[in-house]
């Protein structure tokens, strides 16, 4: 299994991660089924809509804020489970949540960010999943943003983000202005007790 170097760390990265009738069956599904919604954020005390539609998926009891956001959690669909569990089998986690992010084209993004919110705890593992159009994910060193790391993420791929990346790498999800497919990209969490 590849990994990628991010120093200190390594990360595991899966590709393919499911049988390919699976992941284009999953993809359908979520784009279905997932009440997407491009949700609003204050930055500076002024409200903007996120450059993405996005949804937040919980066990019931779960709270979260997001980047400034407080995200409603969806109800965990009963067909998700399975496919969490396989995750966190993989990446040594039990995940009770998932943030799902919809880039319908190559203008929608995400920001430079640390998954670094409380509820995660100190040093979170996060899971992330790629279905959908191949966007490039890059990674800048908190202290040194000339330390950087790019990865193009494909259709059905899993990269693991072990303990420690977060509080030591930012990543982001840039616009490209290159012709590509709407990507659907599920970040698997274990929201903790605060
Ligand atoms: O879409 C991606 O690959 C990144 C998503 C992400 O960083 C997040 O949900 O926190
Ligand atoms: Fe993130």
């Amino acid at each position: 299994m590849p990994v990628y170097e991010l120093p200190p760390f390594q990360l595991p990265f899966h590709h393919p991660f499911l049988a390919p009738e699976e992941a284009d069956e999953l993809l359908a599904l979520l784009l279905e089924r997932i009440p997407w919604k491009q949700d609003r954020i204050t930055l500076f005390g002024r409200e903007h809509l996120i450059p993405r539609e996005q949804c937040w998926i919980a066990e019931d009891g779960l709270n979260y804020r997001y980047s400034g956001q407080t995200l409603e959690p969806a109800q965990w669909p009963d067909w998700l489970r399975p496919l969490a569990r396989q995750v966190g089998d993989i990446a040594g986690e039990h995940f009770n949540s998932v943030l799902a992010n919809r880039y319908r084209d190559g203008s929608d993004s995400m920001g430079w960010h640390s998954d670094d919110e409380p509820e995660l705890g100190p040093s979170p593992v996060i899971a992330s999943l790629s279905l959908g159009g191949t966007r490039r994910f890059r990674f800048r060193h908190r202290e040194d943003h000339g330390r950087t790391l790019s990865i193009d993420l494909p259709h059905n791929s899993l990269l693991v983000m072990p303990a420690g990346v977060q509080s030591h790498w930012h990543h982001a999800l840039p616009k490209t202005r290159k012709p590509v497919s709407p990507r659907i990209n599920l970040t698997f969490r274990r929201l903790v007790d605060a």
